[in-house]
């Protein structure tokens, strides 16, 4: 949980919380020891645990319906609170406007972000629904002045562009988002409508299909059709916004979205990172109880720093001196890209990761290039194809999970069933450079010994920075192991 979250120190208590409030006390069941049990799979004792935590800890009073997402408040803390450090390390305080992208019934980002950081928002939602009730719990709290609640038709593929056209002011501090979890049809898999809700497609995980064998879910969710899944999913979702962003640019200084899943975070970094030296970006986790979050913040804004959240540890390295000659000798040899920025200073970038599974590269290589014949001519007597399906091209891909590369099957000849990989190369079009995937600076803070007394004898050694410019942490730390071990060697 975030370092300055209450919660983290403090969860609720339960007990104190049936004390002060009758309406949660109802939802409470007093059991030996004078402890309470909770039953986290009631949907009204959800909605309730959620409604006392606003009131008590934030003052503000909320309208949850039945049938639609109950936010887990502690998660919606941490989301805020991060977007808090990065207007903390660029210097923004006053003035904060913010787009809350599908706000909800509950409109619960923009709530506590009015009532807690004093910040000003536009709140859409595609589903009339949730901005008649979220305009109802924003009036509630008198903050008319501070959150503006829009409808937007969620038919369009933008998400951003009819807010900003329309509406004033011409720019935004940030926007956050929560986006529907789900393709279109993948609900059913972990969710079944419920049919005792009237009044829209309400769905819940009670009942819900068993998927991999994993234990039923902590506490029940209900939510409407338009809260779980949109075409594409997640990263169809945040694709939108992040095409839209392409054409605001600096319009919005940081844009950020929660992801639910980690799967998500390479495909939206790589789509990213086509755009090369005009963007940064950093991936935060957002860690709350059993469930894992992210935060994915890009900008445009050449002002705009989001390296700090990057580098929480600095990475280093102890190089025998001279330190950067040596290294870059063997980033060379990764087909690293490097040039000198300064006196003890050094750029690399890199295409492509060369610094994993350098093993079985090497093997998979010898094998092809000449190595063991008699395989080779084993697999070429299967009459094997592989046929791959390739986007259409006429740039919806975006929109959906299927990126570029639909499909591929694999036929075989024979009965006998074998396991096969696939696996298939595109060249680029010369005129296309590839983005590189990785962009760092590396500089040497000068000699250390690692004997606090060296001996004479002992050979020095250079403390070498790596400061991420662009590209994954895990990238950089799998490189940095890597470089450790040669070096060593
Ligand atoms: C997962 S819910 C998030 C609700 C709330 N922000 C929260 O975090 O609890 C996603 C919301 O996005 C809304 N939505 C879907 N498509 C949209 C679009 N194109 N523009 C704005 N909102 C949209 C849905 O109606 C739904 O309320």
């Amino acid at each position: 949980m975030h370092p300055r979250n209450p919660y983290k120190s403090r969860p609720p208590d339960f007990k104190e919380l049936a004390i002060e409030y009758p309406d949660f006390r109802k939802h409470c069941q007093y059991i030996t020891n004078g402890k309470i049990k909770f039953d986290f799979q009631n949907d009204e004792a959800v909605r309730c645990l959620t409604q006392t935590l606003l009131r008590k800890d934030f003052g503000l009073e909320v309208e949850l319906p039945a049938g639609n997402l109950v936010p887990r408040i502690p998660q919606k803390l941490n989301y805020c609170l991060l977007i808090e450090d990065l207007l903390k390390e660029n210097c923004i305080s006053g003035d904060v406007v913010a787009i809350d992208i599908g706000t909800g019934t509950s409109c619960v980002h923009a709530l506590i972000g009015a009532r807690q950081f004093g910040w000003k928002f536009v709140a859409t939602d595609g589903d009339e629904k949730s901005v008649r009730i979220a305009h109802e719990n924003v009036a509630r709290n008198g903050l008319e002045q501070e959150i503006c609640v829009v409808h937007v038709n969620p038919n369009v593929k933008t998400v951003l562009m009819d807010v900003m056209n329309t509406l004033c002011p011409d720019s935004f501090t940030f926007c956050m988002c929560n986006p529907p979890f789900f393709e279109k049809d993948e609900k059913f898999k972990k969710f079944c409508e419920e049919p005792s809700y009237s009044g829209g497609e309400t769905f819940s995980n009670r009942m819900a299909p068993s998927v991999d064998d994993r234990p039923a879910p902590h506490s029940t969710t209900f939510a409407s059709s338009a809260e779980l899944s949109v075409e594409g999913g997640e990263v169809g979702f945040v694709n939108r916004i992040i095409d839209d962003s392409v054409c605001l640019r600096e319009r919005i200084k940081i844009y950020t979205t929660m992801l639910g899943r980690k799967q998500s975070i390479k495909p939206l970094a790589q789509r990213l990172q086509r755009f090369g030296d005009d963007v940064k970006y950093v991936v935060s986790p957002l860690n709350q109880g059993k469930t894992k979050r992210w935060m994915l913040a890009w900008t445009f804004s050449k002002n705009i720093d989001l390296a700090g959240n990057l580098q929480s540890r600095p990475v280093t390295l102890q190089c025998p001196a001279p330190g950067l000659t040596r290294l870059t000798q063997h980033l060379k040899a990764l087909n690293g890209i490097v040039r000198s920025e300064d006196v003890g200073k050094i750029y690399v970038e890199f295409k492509s990761v060369t610094w994993t599974n350098l093993r079985a590269r090497r093997r998979a290589e010898a094998e092809l290039l000449g190595g063991n014949k008699a395989k080779r001519t084993k697999l070429n007597a299967c009459h094997v194809s592989c046929e791959a399906n390739l986007g259409c091209g006429d740039g919806t891909d975006s929109y959906t999970n299927a990126g570029n590369f639909s499909s591929s099957e694999f036929f075989h000849s024979t009965a006998n069933n074998r396991e096969n990989s696939t696996q298939c190369y595109f060249p680029l079009p010369s005129d296309i450079v590839p983005r590189p995937i990785i962009r760092l600076r590396i500089f040497s803070e000068g000699k250390s010994f690692q004997d606090k007394s060296p001996k004479i004898s002992e050979k020095p050694e250079d403390l070498l920075v790596f400061e991420l410019i662009s590209g994954s942490k895990q990238h950089l730390s799998q490189l940095v192991q890597y470089l450790k071990n040669s070096i060593n060697r």
